[in-house]
């Protein structure tokens, strides 16, 4: 559950010393307007000046310490939330690889990016805006109550009454309407990034097809929805800053009429009237704070929930994973076993492949032929153990995959993708991705090995050039021989290579596919590939057809 709880674990003390500096700091300004009204009615008796020196004294230390409190209890308490936001994505970020990658479609890109940075930045104020207003309200305002009823029991009754209505009651009152409007304002906030997402995503297409006008009148009405929201949301606020002024008015009017009668009937010195009367304006701002503590508390308990469901969710999928280690690597590799396996994409109503029987022996090379959609690339999905087999048995040396951690199971891997993401840094750490343990010379062996020395050779700074964006400053088939490059430097005992020619010219592709082929005796290679030449290059053909393997594999 994202309650503060788990996540304040370990950060206590820091969260106690933000509270008790912000508490500090109200309760500084509360006693610089009682000091200094104080001050200023004993002035004007015009007594000896020594007798005024230890409320001087106070005005200033309570003036400087207001400023100073403040700003260490901002310092103390952003370094907290930041430390649990940091800890909250992390919680987050491992959950979604352990859902990676067929649980990542139940939500939407740009609505689990918002899950992921704005509604944590929501968690991270729940502390920021609520708990520590809040907390620093109570403990000033029952401070000022206690010094108010001390001094004229009225004026403590009024002023407590006064902070139940404007931080208490009002709140209460106003809760359905404010968590309406927050729900809408999350909503409306996450419906944005998504559709500005697919927006950015699919700008090529929707010009071509005429749509793109709609879809910014689409984009234009939930900015007009969120706007709304975010009216509603401000609205109640004000009203709750408004109320909360009339409420300090109304203790300041109880003080006046109270303080003015126990002066007249001589149960309050006349310098202390100005203490009652000023006292109550001086938390104006501090029960303010509450007010809008409320909102925030309903946007970060809607923000909650949406990142709960992400965090549940990936601990759903962690407790299911196995935990067991792979075996004792033999000295010529590994063999992988499939006998009968089947396996369906989350959703579907039918298995994508079934009945598939393959056995991966050091050294061999099989390449894996099939239809568009006959399941070459499911097949890849389950030996990477990204998709959960239904059917039939995975082994690796005859222990079974289901018992061993994905993670360890895919150190049996490398992947050689048909259009692998590039970083927005260097070709070199690109490519370094793949074993980020790798040596500089390693990696570029590896980029020699997938022929790109002569390309890197041109480029302005040879392998630390940046591949801009996305790899927008690289072509087709340079891309995939990155992809080559990092399947080398891998080295893991089976390569799995899916279409890793499809965008490439002839001769490139022989060249890719010659070099992703001679792995030497310990590397097994599965290649999906549609080009038939590459049928004369492997040792076996496994021809896939709606999901099923085909004997003979058919010629031409
Ligand atoms: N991520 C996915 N989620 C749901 N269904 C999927 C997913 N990927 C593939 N499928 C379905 O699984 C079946 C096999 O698809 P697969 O991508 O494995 O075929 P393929 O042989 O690799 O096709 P291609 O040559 O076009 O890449 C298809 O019916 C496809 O719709």
């Amino acid at each position: 559950m994202v309650t503060g709880r788990p996540l304040l674990q370990g950060h206590r003390a820091r969260w106690v010393l933000a509270v008790v500096l912000g508490a500090l700091a109200s309760a500084c300004a509360v006693a610089l307007m009682a000091v200094s009204a104080w001050l200023i009615s004993r002035a004007a008796q015009h007594p000896p000046v020594l007798y005024l020196m230890v409320a001087v004294v106070g005005v200033r230390a309570f003036g400087i310490g207001r400023g100073v409190l403040r700003y260490l209890e901002r310092l103390v308490s952003h370094d907290v939330a930041f430390r649990l936001l940091a800890r909250l994505r992390q919680r987050l970020v491992a959950g979604l690889a352990d859902l990676a990658p067929t649980g990542l479609p139940l939500w939407r890109r740009g609505d689990l990016l918002s899950r992921l940075v704005s509604d944590v930045d929501d968690i991270g104020d729940r502390f920021l805006r609520v708990w520590l207003p809040v907390a620093g309200a109570a403990v000033v305002g029952a401070a000022a109550v206690l010094l108010l009823g001390s001094l004229l029991p009225t004026a403590g009754i009024g002023l407590a009454v006064a902070l139940l209505v404007a931080a208490v009651l009002v709140p209460l009152l106003d809760d359905r309407r404010t968590a309406r409007a927050e729900r809408a304002v999350v909503r409306a906030r996450s419906q944005r990034a998504e559709r500005v997402g697919l927006l950015l995503e699919e700008t090529t297409d929707l010009v071509l097809r005429g749509e793109y006008d709609d879809r910014i009148a689409d984009l234009d009405r939930i900015e007009r929805d969120a706007v709304g929201a975010q009216r509603a949301s401000a609205r109640s606020a004000g009203l709750s800053a408004g109320i909360a002024v009339l409420a300090m008015g109304g203790a300041v009017l109880v003080s006046v009429i109270a303080g003015t009668a126990a002066v007249t009937t001589g149960d309050l010195a006349p310098v202390l009237l100005a203490v009652l009367v000023l006292t109550p304006l001086a938390l104006v701002e501090t029960v303010q704070a509450v007010g809008t503590a409320a909102a925030a508390a309903r946007r970060t308990a809607a923000a909650g929930d949406r990142v709960r469901e992400v965090l549940e969710a990936g601990e759903a999928a962690a407790a299911e994973l196995p935990t067991g280690d792979l075996p004792e690597s033999r000295p010529d590799g590994p063999v992988i076993e499939l006998a009968g396996v089947a396996a369906r994409w989350p959703g579907a109503d039918r298995d994508a492949v079934s009945g598939i029987d393959l056995v991966l022996r050091p050294g061999e090379r099989v390449l894996v032929t099939g239809e568009s959609g006959s399941g070459k690339s499911t097949l890849i999905a389950v030996l990477l153990g990204f998709l959960q087999i239904t059917a039939g048995r995975m082994t690796v040396d005859g222990h079974d995959a289901a018992d061993i951690d994905p993670e360890q199971w895919r150190t049996l891997f490398g992947w050689c993708e048909q259009q692998a993401h590039l970083f927005d840094t260097s070709v070199l750490e690109n490519v370094r991705l793949a074993r980020p343990t790798a040596g500089d010379d390693e990696v570029r062996r590896a980029l020699d090995g997938a022929g790109l020395a002569g390309w890197i050779d041109g480029l302005p700074a040879g392998a630390a050039t940046m591949v801009g964006e996305h790899g927008a400053a690289v072509s087709g088939g340079e891309r995939q021989r990155l992809s080559v490059a990092r399947a080398l430097l891998a080295d893991r005992p089976l390569l799995l290579a899916d279409e890793p020619t499809a965008h490439l010219d002839r001769a490139t592709a022989d060249a890719v596919t010659g070099v992703l082929l001679d792995g030497g005796p310990r590397r097994a290679v599965l290649l999906v590939s549609h080009r038939p030449e590459d049928g004369e290059l492997v040792d076996r053909v496994l021809h896939l057809d709606h999901g099923r393997m085909v004997h003979p594999v058919p010629t031409g």
